[in-house]
Parts: structure tokens; C-alpha cells; sequence
């Protein structure tokens, strides 16, 4: 790839590697970015003689020119029309991501908006730059140069993933945020001897998105009996069963102390798990390590209310996302999928996808659709933020829900805390959902159909 430049008057065209400051004769100095007009200056400041790279306007295109205060743009390629976009939250300093488990350690919507870049110096692995906001970041040029980004976005994504219809159709019917104690809750007991209260059971999961079971033995044994009551487990790099402290068995914040924002498991799954359990074992000595909860789909139902392009962001942008803190593995969808999903048939939302720290940097859209995608992630978690409900877990009450639907979460905690739990495919819940409740020969008779009502069992998605 050939940047071109105009130096002093005479285009110049370099070769894009990552150093290409270096070709022209800035050292490893610091360079000043100044803003003019609607061009960038990039001189360097060094006793050596400074070539002045003034970047100008030419054939009615920018060569280099600030797009967004948070975003440094540094040449173009002319003929590929590419460009370099930078941005705080993709910051690849340990600070940004966490070190070991190479999430993002970082919130993105704490970033102002309006951030700038204030001063930009090469270094010999990467590129620092002083932003406004007073974080150093730091882009490795490894990892710079597979970040260039496509100034039209993803043409490919852009045609195939407009929404049906002028906005993208909402979620299915939600319920309004319950109080803590208006929760839905069932008994042991009765859900493991009684296929009409499992059934209860699963569907409470599906119209409420999660359920409390009261009278579970404090037991690991007992409590992986009562995710077998409705499917085997869920196996993943974690393992099956999962009975886990703060002792990052896993390089994985879960298995931290560490506070964790409202997110849903598994982005990084072609098919994120449907339903995950928790039980909360024991918690000594110490405090902290509530948790959670959010209605996603009802949150993606105001975001519609108050702002349909902003839903219609969310879902039509797709994103990369990633589980890379194990040394061995680094775990990818075989596509890169939107936060939220709209059902091909169907036409309603049926997956959520959202989670901040798992989520890796998009490449393939330009900065205008970045902007718009920012403003309305912003929105979106402005609400889940307003609607979150948190309360305490008490060992003898599993808490089950609708990974798909809602997100969770936890505070910080001190001392010794042991949870356990684990999680069930969407395909095995479904099955068990719509086979107790039509019965066998009805779902039999409806194979194959997509109608979208209420007697037909391929509506419980
Ligand atoms: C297995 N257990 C639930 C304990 C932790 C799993 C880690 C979840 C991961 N951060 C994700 O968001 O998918
Ligand atoms: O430790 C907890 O209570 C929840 C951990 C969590 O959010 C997760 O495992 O995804």
C-alpha cells in the first residue's frame, strides 16, 4: 500500500508500512498534530531539519483531514482509497486490555466523544499518541496495519443487512422491568418430580428471560441435577460444570474479583450458549459479588421507541468478537454478528449480543458508520444501565436465565466467594420448551412451519 503526500510542494509517494514516518526522515521524535482548516499538519518537532508534511486538499479530496476529534486519520492510499483510523477505545496498551485475559479492560462509553488526539510519537514497536482525555494509547504497528479500515464500510455488510423494512423489527412482547421481589421464582422440589412444573419452569424462562429456584441443596451434585432436568451441559473451553473463584483458573475476569458490566456470555460462539445457571455457593469473609440483571430485549424495545436508527445501528453492523486469554486457543464466531439479531423468518429479534470486554475491533466500516454505531452503543447502554436490577445471590437459590435475552453482571467482591453452575445449548432448551408444551405430535406436524403465531411451537425461539 503507497501513501501519497505532497512535501513542500512535490507529491511524494511512500510505501505504507507501518514506519512510513520513518521514511520521511522523522526520526523517532515526537510529532505534532495541528489542526487547520480542514487539514492535519504533522511536523515534527527534532533539532533535525524538518521535512514539513502538510497534508492539503487535492483534487477535491483530502489527502489527510480530521474526521472525527477522536479519530486520527493519517494518509490515505490514493488509489485504494483506504485510510488508518485510530480511536481511544481500540487502545492496545495494558491498561485497554487486560494482560492476561486480552479483554478490553477499559469502558468504552467513559471515552468522551470529543476526545483528541494531541500529540502522535513512533515508537520503535508502535505508535504512542497523548489523547486529550490524558490516556497515552498505544497501537503496535503489527497491529496497525491490519487495521486499515475501508472508507465506504462493508459494502457486503451494507446491502445484506438493512433491515426489512425501513427500521429492523423489535423484539418479541416484554415485560416491564420487575422489582427484585417481583421475581419469578419456582421450587426444587416440584420442578425435578413434576414435568408440568418443569414446564412452568421453562416457560417462566422464556416470557420473563430468567427464573430463581428456591431449595436447591448448597451442593454442586444438586445443583448440576437440576440443569440436567432439562438438557446435558453445555461443554465449552471452560469445561462442563462449572464450580469456580476468583483464582483465574480461566484468563477470564469471571474468574476475578473484578467488577463486570452487564454483558451477555459467549459472543465469541457461533452459538453463544442459551440458558446459563448460577449458584452461588458460599461467599466468606468478605463483601461485594451481587449481581445483575438486565432486560435486553425490553432495553432494545426503548432504544426502538426513543431512537429507531439507533436500533437499526445495532442491528445492522456486525462485529468481530473474541475469547483469546488461554495461551492455547483464541475462540472466534465463523461470522463476525450484530449486538442484536433479527430472526429470518420470524422478523423479531431473537439474540442479543453484547459484551464490551469480549468484543474485538471492526475493521470493515469507515469512520462516518463507526460515529453513528458509537452514538447509538452509546444510547443503548445508557438504558440497560438505567434498567439494571441487582440483588445478592443466596446459596439454595439458583438463578437461571435467557442468555439470549438478558444480560448479567456482577460487583467487585472481597473474600471467598464459590459459584457454580453452567450453561445449556439453545438448541436442546428449545426443544425441551416446545416439547413440553405442545407435545410431541404438534411440533411433529409443524416442522417447516415459519408463521409467526402462537399455536405454531417454531414461534418459541
Ligand atoms: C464459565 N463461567 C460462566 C464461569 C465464566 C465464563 C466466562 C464468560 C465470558 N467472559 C463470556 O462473556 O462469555
Ligand atoms: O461471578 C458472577 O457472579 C458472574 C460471573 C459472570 O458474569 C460470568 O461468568 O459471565
Amino acid at each position: 500500500m503507497a501513501y501519497s503526500f505532497e512535501v513542500e510542494g512535490v507529491e511524494q509517494t511512500y510505501q505504507a508500512t507501518p514506519l512510513f514516518y520513518q521514511q520521511l526522515g522523522m526520526s523517532s521524535s515526537k510529532i505534532i498534530l495541528e489542526e487547520e482548516a480542514n487539514y492535519l499538519k504533522i511536523s515534527q518537532e527534532s533539532p533535525a531539519p524538518k521535512p514539513q508534511l502538510t497534508t492539503r486538499e487535492w483534487k477535491g479530496r483530502y489527502e489527510a483531514a480530521w474526521s472525527r476529534p477522536d479519530i486520527l486519520k493519517i494518509p490515505r492510499v490514493r488509489r485504494g482509497n483506504k485510510e488508518v483510523t485510530l480511536q481511544l477505545e481500540n487502545c492496545q496498551c495494558p491498561k485497554c486490555i487486560h494482560p492476561d485475559t486480552k479483554q478490553r479492560a477499559s469502558d468504552t462509553f467513559a471515552i468522551p466523544l470529543k476526545v483528541k488526539a494531541n500529540s502522535v510519537e513512533h515508537k520503535e514497536t508502535g505508535l504512542e499518541i497523548s489523547w486529550s482525555d490524558n490516556h497515552t494509547g498505544f497501537y503496535p504497528y503489527e497491529w496497525l496495519h491490519p487495521h486499515t479500515q475501508n472508507k465506504h464500510g462493508d459494502r457486503l455488510e451494507q446491502n445484506r443487512l438493512k433491515p426489512a423494512r425501513d427500521t429492523a423489527p423489535g423484539p418479541r412482547t416484554f415485560n416491564p422491568v420487575p422489582a427484585s421481589d417481583q421475581s419469578p421464582r419456582i421450587s426444587y422440589d416440584e420442578v425435578m418430580s413434576d414435568d408440568k412444573r418443569l414446564s412452568v419452569w421453562l416457560q417462566l424462562i422464556w416470557t420473563r428471560g430468567f427464573c430463581f429456584v428456591d431449595g436447591v441443596p448448597t451442593t454442586p451434585e444438586a445443583t448440576k441435577g437440576l440443569i440436567e432436568r432439562i438438557a446435558f451441559i453445555r461443554h465449552t473451553h471452560y469445561g462442563g460444570f462449572w464450580d469456580f473463584t476468583a483464582d483465574l483458573t480461566f484468563k477470564d475476569t469471571a474468574y476475578t474479583n473484578e467488577f463486570l458490566g452487564a454483558h451477555t456470555d459467549n459472543t465469541y460462539f457461533t452459538d453463544p450458549a442459551r440458558l446459563q445457571l448460577f449458584h452461588l455457593l458460599s461467599h466468606t469473609d468478605g463483601s461485594g459479588g451481587e449481581n445483575l440483571l438486565v432486560d435486553g430485549f425490553a432495553a432494545a424495545a426503548q432504544l426502538r421507541s426513543e431512537n429507531p436508527t439507533h436500533y437499526d445501528e445495532l442491528a445492522r453492523h456486525r462485529h468481530p468478537w473474541h475469547a483469546s486469554g488461554n495461551d492455547d486457543s483464541c475462540i472466534q464466531p465463523s461470522a463476525q454478528a450484530p449486538v442484536f439479531s433479527i430472526h429470518p423468518d420470524l422478523d423479531k429479534m431473537y439474540q442479543i449480543r453484547w459484551n464490551d470486554y469480549d468484543r474485538a475491533p471492526k475493521v470493515n466500516w469507515s469512520a462516518e458508520e463507526q460515529l453513528a454505531w458509537y452514538r447509538a452503543a452509546r444510547h443503548y447502554n445508557e438504558i440497560l444501565q438505567s434498567r439494571e436490577m441487582w440483588q445478592k445471590l443466596e446459596p439454595g437459590s439458583a438463578l437461571i436465565f435467557d442468555n439470549w435475552r438478558m444480560l448479567h453482571g456482577r460487583s467487585q467482591f472481597t473474600g471467598k466467594r464459590r459459584m457454580c453452575g453452567g450453561y445449556i445449548n439453545n438448541d436442546d432448551y428449545i426443544s425441551r420448551l416446545r416439547m413440553l408444551k405442545y407435545g410431541r405430535e404438534c411440533v411433529l406436524n409443524n416442522l417447516g412451519n415459519v408463521r409467526n403465531v402462537s399455536s405454531n411451537p417454531y414461534s418459541i425461539v
